[in-house]
């Protein structure tokens, strides 16, 4: 399984046409997602609760006929976005990361622009992060340079007073927000006792071999810390859960996380056997595509530029989202 093949290819996408209907709560630090069915019209709030939805038409991503069986049949597809953070100041100096909270690098934040400049056309519903800054800002940043110009708004229900806090009171303002969703469950691994370690010292130390079995094999973990398995006991739990319902719902949706909760996320998504996800590599920074369809997770790589024409030609209704994207910039 080469890496390089995460990183090419096209795509084919299916632009959705709602915005966030979901109920988002969170309790002992767990956050879950209820989904409001489609069809039922609710005032557009980010409530107490965490609670989206919308009567008003997104002008851009709103079905031109909204039939519930077309809606239906629209709700088959939709997009997954994946993007690894940027490189992180730890990245920088080599050293082992794991659930240390560093920040980005100028360079790791150049990456997410870039990241975002990819997938400046494509929509996008809801985003995921991890609790940890390097991936939050990382989806931030990747979002400002999203035409659409909505802007991602961090749901805070830790408690019931961040949630009454965190209250916007403008119908047209929430119409133009993308929420995000933080978990702790999309962190990176944990890495035990190697945090904070340089890497090359740990392999002149230990062997290349026995820090390469810690990297990457699938069930053997660093010293007091999780191996890809442990991770994914959490990041893929998640996955199924939080994120694939809101897919099945027809939601385009990004995740900004990790190297390594991403590679379990993606062993999921690819079917890779313990032996294939040794493997594979993440770049910091490059986004990854996936279609849901039917069902299945057909992986499209990574657009290469907002501009690729592979990335539009694939579905009508992608085109058609394209081509009013265009329309309503020129205008
Ligand atoms: O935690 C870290 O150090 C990195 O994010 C991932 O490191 P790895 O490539 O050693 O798994």
């Amino acid at each position: 399984m080469a890496s390089a093949a995460y990183h090419q290819a096209s795509v084919t996408l299916q632009p959705r046409c709602y915005f966030s209907s979901s109920c988002v709560n969170q309790q002992n630090g767990i956050t879950s997602i209820s989904l409001i069915p489609k069809g039922v019209k609710l005032d557009i709030a980010l409530t107490a609760r965490g609670c989206y939805s919308t009567t008003v038409p997104d002008p851009v991503l709103s079905p031109s006929s909204g039939t519930s069986s077309e809606a239906k049949k629209k709700s088959n597809e939709a997009a997954l976005i994946l993007i690894r953070h940027g490189e992180s100041m730890w990245n920088e100096k080599n050293l082992f990361t794991g659930c240390v909270d560093v920040p980005l690098t100028k360079k790791g934040v150049e990456e997410a622009i870039e990241a975002g400049k990819r997938i400046s056309n494509i929509p996008v519903d809801m985003i995921y992060t991890s609790s940890l800054i390097r991936a939050q800002m990382t989806a931030m940043l990747a979002m400002t340079e999203h035409r659409r110009k909505k802007v991602p708004i961090i749901l805070h229900d830790e408690n019931e007073q961040a949630r009454v806090w965190s209250q916007i009171f403008s119908k047209d303002t929430k119409k133009q927000c993308i929420p995000v969703v933080t978990a702790w469950q999309l962190n990176e691994r944990m890495y035990g006792e190697l945090q904070g370690l340089n890497k090359q010292e740990t392999a002149d130390r230990y062997g290349t071999e026995q820090v390469h079995v810690w990297r990457r094999s699938y069930d053997t973990p660093p010293p007091n810390g999780e191996s890809l398995e442990m991770c994914a006991e959490r990041a893929v739990a998640y996955f199924k859960e939080f994120i694939q319902p809101q897919l099945l719902s027809g939601k385009n949706v990004m995740i900004a996380a990790h190297g390594n909760s991403l590679r379990s996320i993606i062993m999921y998504l690819d079917k890779l056997t313990s032996q294939e996800v040794i493997s594979l590599e993440l770049s910091t920074g490059i986004p990854m595509l996936y279609i849901f369809k039917e069902g299945r997770f057909i992986r499209r790589g990574s657009p290469v530029a907002p501009t690729e024409a592979g990335v539009y030609a694939y579905t009508k209704s992608l085109a058609q989202y394209r081509q009013k994207l265009d329309e309503m910039f020129q205008s």
